[in-house]
């Protein structure tokens, strides 16, 4: 049975993009119809929400009502029918404290990861991670274990080395600086029993240990989103534990430019593990790109407009950004402890705007920038002195990384000299806590709040601006917005955005938004305002969960495409029984070495196409078979398939079939004689301009057409480069010219118009039937080459069951059963039929070694030359006796794959075992 089913892949019923469309119509329907969680259980004022289930203020401080939030429970109250999603993230939730040898309090976790997540709840989620506490004992871990069951956690036990060599150390020394910009840290700066190996090797492991506890609570369906720069490993480890899990993976920090990534030690392992997830999502179309492009750049990948390609193996890359459960903010407010918060802060505050920074204290939130430039606003602003107040929360955070505890005194020196210089007895201008509040108190302050300062040094998205934004729908207070945060982009348009790196220009800032007139504030926050409702937390989840759902649809569609290996045995066997056998090579990248990624990346081992020394001997073989004819068809020139092929027994056919000659005879050509060539040298200008400009380019400049090839330039410029020089090309020398122009993987060629290997094929083989004087029909024909999509036609040239919907090919003379038969010609339309086609190849182009040859000689053929004899067929193929074989494509029109040069030296052997020497 034939590989491919021909390429008749069914067209996929919609795009991609269609089908995300009427899944998120679906999801709105959905949501239409059913109540909302709220009004089905009561209001649940003041209760965080987790998934499915509510971690009430009650439950998490210990007094758990199991029976009130058990699985069972939710799925009682309707809950099944949602899809199981397995959020795999450092941290839970919930952080755990012993305070017995069975008992635990779980605080709230704070950040913006867990924020984020509560929201979500159109999963029946269950959450693994870490709880944030060591628990050596078996009582122990039981007992946590149960306690967090109750909120559909599950914990993963580090124990404390580990989590100070992988959480401390890899995630939060290593990374972190490095995905905020602010470099790696010196090896020398690390103890000998904390190196960049010790650490990674502890990460590795850690990442192991996540993946166990996910094998060991996944069922078939589930979907199990990674998150974070702590678990870039895990994909990885998941899909070789059972590669149909679908696996997506998100990074809740900046993916920084690949120049940043590529100092990283273990650049590549990372990237790679990553990549075996089947989507991979960021903040922002800008550290989606740095990803892509660090893989192409590092590993040597294909980047496309879809992700990262790998040996036909796509993951999807996109950005997702992430929102707020910004309903969960707005009816706070309403509550009545929120309103007290708000009525003691005002109170408090009477007479004096207030300022607020909220930011775990971290060296990428910009916290000491912020308060310097506080400073240099109010020394320039003396009449403001004492009529703003700066609160500024830090919420202590990685309290055991040396960087953070310098970071820490840091900011409290700076503060209290402020303080001191600008304080009175009664009143100081800034109000520092180093602890973290309650939602509650939170809610409050940002309602209460008229300007926020947000401005991180580098900062993933950063929520505290959503939920400022969120609670000010009263005040309309101004967002200050630092430009490096991910949340510019979405927030951009109506907060102030600043460098944060800029002292005089927050200040100034500052002195703006305070002053800022109302209009002008109601304005900008109404903006925001609207982004923030639309863009919550749910759709947030909800979108990547549906587009990881259908990427693995997609990936599937994707794979039906890919033909199957050629079944080497059943090649041979069948070559072995038959007795006219044709078979028909390309040569680039299918007779010649493989180029490997690293020569890609830069060293250029060969830029001249030579034949692959292992194929030389079954090569010979072969084409000393009498009952073997090999016909060498590729794009290049005579003279580079003169250089390789003339020592063989073979048919050469050069630059797309337009040269050909069998290699004891002289070359031959069925292009006219008048052939208009005058294009050729203004497109070898451009062509020369570009590779002038684009390093490790060349071009190669052949008899009918030309070639620019950036395959060892950079890749991504190779494809700027690419899209420019055809511009310049439609614009210039081609506009008016009947040329094609092919583009390639990373080439681009202009040929003759009409030229393909599929057109050029029906000639050729009426000349080689008509030299050899074939008495026989060819009862093999085996088609391998890494050819051009526009050369594909070749393949369906001999195909003899061709799907209804396939291209029309060139094949004028073949009847039905793909045989030539002069009786049927007649039956073709006038058009098709071969003595129309011969007016186009009136004589041969006046080369001199072609003039050699009786111009009608390679004349396009004609019913009555190309028939073995009245009514026979040239060609008997059935459709088991025909190998089309693509090398090294994932997509192709024919029926096998083989993957490299190797695989096709390989063939050749098994072949040339199976081949008789002449008698
Ligand atoms: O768990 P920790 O080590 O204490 O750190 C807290 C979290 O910090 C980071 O948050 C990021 O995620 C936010 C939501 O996507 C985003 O808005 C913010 O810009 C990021 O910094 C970290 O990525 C999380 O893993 C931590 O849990
Ligand atoms: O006292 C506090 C201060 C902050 N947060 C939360 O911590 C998160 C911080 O997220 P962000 O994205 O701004 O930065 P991250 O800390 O994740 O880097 C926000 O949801 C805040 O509501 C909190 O719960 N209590």
């Amino acid at each position: 049975m034939p590989g491919n089913n021909f390429n008749c892949v069914p067209l996929t019923p919609r795009s991609r993009l269609e089908r995300l469309l009427r899944e998120r119509e679906l999801r709105k329907s959905f949501k239409l119809v059913q109540p909302t969680e709220e009004a089905r259980d009561g209001s649940k004022e003041g209760e965080q929400f987790y998934g499915d289930s509510y971690i009430s203020e009650n439950e998490i401080s210990g007094n758990h009502k199991e029976e009130e939030v058990t699985e069972t429970n939710a799925d009682a109250r309707g809950f099944t029918g949602k899809q199981r999603l397995l959020v795999v993230a450092n941290r839970l939730p919930v952080s755990a404290v012993r305070e017995g040898v069975e008992s635990y309090r779980l605080d709230i976790s704070v950040g913006g990861l867990v924020s984020a997540l509560l929201g979500v709840k159109e999963f029946d989620t269950r959450w693994i991670g870490w709880a944030g506490v060591n628990v050596p004992d078996d009582v122990g871990q039981r007992a946590l274990t149960k306690a967090l069951a109750e909120m559909r956690c599950i914990p993963v036990f580090l124990d404390e080395e580990i989590v100070n060599q992988y959480y401390n150390g890899y995630c939060n020394n290593i990374l972190w600086p490095l995905f905020h910009y602010l470099g790696l840290p010196q090896e020398d700066r690390l103890a000998t029993t904390r190196t960049f190996q010790s650490q990674f090797d502890a990460y590795k492991k850690a990442n192991q240990m996540f993946a166990d506890v996910v094998n060991k609570h996944y069922e078939e369906g589930d979907v199990v989103w990674c998150h974070d720069y702590h678990l870039m490993f895990l994909p990885k480890c998941l899909k070789q534990y059972n590669d149909k899990m679908k696996v997506g993976w998100f990074l809740h920090t900046p993916f920084p430019s690949s120049e940043i990534h590529r100092t990283l030690p273990s650049r590549s392992e990372l990237l790679r593990s990553v990549l075996a997830a089947d989507l991979v999502g960021f903040h922002t179309y800008d550290y989606a790109r740095h990803f892509v492009s660090a893989c192409t750049r590092i590993l040597g990948l294909e980047g496309t407009p879809e992700g990262v390609e790998d040996h036909g193996k796509l993951t999807r890359v996109a950005a997702f950004p992430i929102g707020i459960d910004s309903d969960r903010f707005t009816q706070a407010l309403e509550l009545p402890e929120v309103q007290e918060h708000m009525k003691e802060l005002k109170e408090r505050f009477a007479g004096r705007k207030v300022m607020l920074g909220v930011d775990r204290l971290d060296m990428i939130k910009g916290i000491p920038q912020k308060i310097l430039a506080f400073e240099k606003f109010l020394e320039e602003n003396s009449h403001w002195r004492d009529k703003v107040v700066l609160l500024q929360i830090a919420v202590p955070t990685r309290k055991d990384v040396p960087e953070y505890q310098k970071l820490t005194s840091q900011v409290h020196e700076i503060v209290g000299r402020i303080n001191g210089r600008f304080g009175t007895l009664t009143a100081v201008p800034i109000h520092h806590l180093d602890r973290s509040l309650d939602f509650h108190e939170l809610c409050a302050l940002y309602a209460v709040t008229d300007v926020a300062l947000v401005t991180s040094l580098r900062d993933g998205m950063n929520l505290v601006s959503y939920e400022f934004v969120a609670c000010q729908a009263s005040k309309k207070g101004v967002l200050i917005l630092s430009e490096f945060a991910g949340a510019a982009q979405s927030l951009g348009a109506g907060a102030i955005l600043v460098n944060p790196w800029n002292i005089t220009e927050i200040a100034a800032s500052i002195g703006y938004a305070l002053e800022m007139s109302a209009d002008e504030r109601e304005k900008r926050h109404q903006f925001n305002f609207k982004h923030v409702k639309t863009h919550t937390s749910q759709e947030w989840a909800a979108t990547f969960v549906s587009e990881l759902n259908d990427t693995i649809v997609e990936a599937q569609l994707r794979t039906r495409q890919v033909p199957p290996l050629l079944p080497n045995k059943v090649a041979v066997d069948c070559y072995s029984k038959s007795n006219n056998r044709l078979i028909i090579l390309g040569f680039n990248a299918t007779l010649n070495e493989p180029v490997d990624a690293l020569g890609r990346a830069g060293q250029i081992r060969e830029l001249e196409h030579k034949l692959h020394s292992n194929t030389k001997e079954p090569l010979k073989k072969l084409s000393d078979d009498p009952k073997t004819t090999i016909v060498v068809l590729s794009g290049s020139g005579r003279a580079v398939l003169d250089k390789n092929f003339s020592e063989f027994n073979m048919w050469l056919a050069a630059e797309n079939g337009i040269f050909l000659r069998h290699t004891s005879s002289e070359w031959m050509t069925t292009m006219p004689e008048n052939l208009n060539m005058d294009w050729v040298d203004s497109v070898k200008h451009v062509f020369e301009y570009f590779t002038e400009r684009t390093p490790r380019s060349h071009f190669e400049l052949r008899e009918m057409s030309i070639v620019w090839n950036y395959k060892y330039a950079d890749v991504e410029f190779g494809r700027i480069q690419a899209r420019d020089l055809l511009q310049h090309l439609w614009a210039g020398p081609i506009s008016n010219a009947s040329l094609d122009v092919v583009q390639g993987g990373r080439s681009v060629e202009v040929r003759t118009i009409g030229v393909s290997k599929g057109a050029a094929i029906d000639r050729i083989l009426g000349e080689i039937v008509h030299k050899k004087g074939m008495k026989t029909p060819i009862d093999y024909v085996l088609c391998v080459g890494h050819f051009l999509a526009k050369d594909e036609d070749v393949y369906q040239f001999f195909e003899p069951e061709l799907p209804s919907e396939s291209p029309p090919v060139p094949r004028a003379m073949l009847s039905k059963s793909n045989s030539y038969r002069p009786s049927s010609l007649s039956k073709l339309p006038a058009t098709t039929k071969t003595s129309s086609k011969a007016a186009q190849y009136k004589k041969q182009r006046s080369l001199s070694n072609i003039e050699k040859r009786e111009l009608d000689q390679w004349r396009p053929m004609c019913g009555d030359k190309i028939a073995l004899h009245e009514g026979s067929s040239v060609l008997d193929l059935k459709g088991d006796n025909y190998f089309s074989c693509v090398v090294g494509r994932k997509r192709s029109s024919a029926r096998y794959l083989l993957k490299t040069s190797d695989d096709v030296v390989n063939l050749l052997r098994d072949l040339a075992e199976h081949s008789s020497s002449p008698t």
